[in-house]
């Protein structure tokens, strides 16, 4: 039988890295999630178990934990350049790399009424993310957020769905709206005010969801992304995915009592999940041309 070794990477996935910077008395958080993966000229040790051009897992997890001590670890996009372009740079055989990273966010415990210098609360669910793929001398940022739980407890309506024998679904002017955004952007540049984009983007996020008046929970991601390619010049396109994080009106009837949008069963599954890409449509500017393509963004491997 002929076969032939397809496309493949190998990696350290989830490292789990916690720092502390100190600033005198106060001290600083960081807690991230790492994944490294290298590509390149691997067939040796695919093909015969030459490991020669492996640089092991081991190493890659060691090189994350110490870069993070010779250097403060930053906005996660340059941390997670830093990373990718170090092993591609220092190892001949390893010609791409990708490099994820997920910050879990700690706030300062609150002691009457001023923030704690070491004492700190877990954010919750809610990630900031990013994606950093490295092709020799070629970088692309991807950056999110996951876990960004949203309500709107009005301005949500549903109707003029086709009906079928099938089709039980209410229509409503008036519902309940709630989801956890899943968002993702990328990039046109390697170079930027990460912290500053991401506050801003997450904003935007966060104001249309809640302002605009939604007629579909489609609707609602189209306008989150628009509003993110309207005000963010740097980011060519963003993705979303929104589980509809039904409320379904419970029926009171049986009990002689009316339900006037006051009473809701928050259904845990199934749930809808809709989900959609936002993208410009105008010719990319001189300065963008290049950074236009998609290139390696979002794909891992063309297998994966
Ligand atoms: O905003 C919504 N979009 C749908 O596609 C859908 N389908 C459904 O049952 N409820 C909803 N709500």
């Amino acid at each position: 039988m002929a076969t032939t070794l397809g496309p493949n990477q190998y990696g350290k996935a989830e490292v789990r890295l916690v720092t502390v910077e100190r600033e005198g008395p106060v001290h600083h958080l960081r807690d991230l999630t790492i994944s490294t993966a290298l590509r390149g000229h691997l067939e040796a040790t695919h093909l015969t178990g030459d490991n020669a051009d492996v640089v092991a897992t081991d190493t890659q997890k060691n090189t994350a934990f110490a870069f993070a001590k010779q250097q403060p670890v930053g906005q996660i996009e340059d941390f997670a350049l830093r990373l990718g372009r170090h092993f591609v740079g220092e190892f001949g055989q390893i010609t791409g790399a990708r490099v994820l990273i997920s910050e879990h966010g700690w706030n300062r415990i609150d002691v009457g009424g001023a923030p704690h210098d070491h004492a700190f609360s877990h954010g919750g669910g809610e990630q900031r993310s990013t994606a950093v793929t490295i092709r020799g001398e070629r970088a692309w940022v991807v950056s999110g957020l996951t876990g960004l739980v949203v309500l709107k407890s009005t301005g949500s309506e549903f109707h003029g769905f086709p009906r079928d024998r099938y089709t039980t679904l209410a229509e409503t002017d008036d519902r309940i709206l709630a989801t956890a955004v899943t968002a993702c952007w990328r990039y046109r540049t390697t170079e930027l005010d990460w912290a500053a984009s991401f506050a801003d983007i997450r904003r935007l996020l966060l104001e249309t969801f809640a302002t605009k008046h939604s007629l579909s929970l489609q609707q609602s991601l189209y306008a989150m992304g628009e509003a993110v390619l309207d005000a963010h010049d740097e980011v060519a396109e963003v993705r979303l995915s929104l589980p509809n994080k039904h409320h379904f009106l419970v029926d009171l009837a049986p009990f002689g009592l009316t339900n006037d949008n006051e009473v809701f069963y928050a259904a845990d599954r199934p749930y809808g999940l809709i989900e959609g890409t936002v993208r410009r449509t105008e010719e990319s500017p001189e300065e963008f041309a290049d950074a236009d393509a998609a290139g390696l963004s979002w794909h891992p491997l063309p297998a994966f």
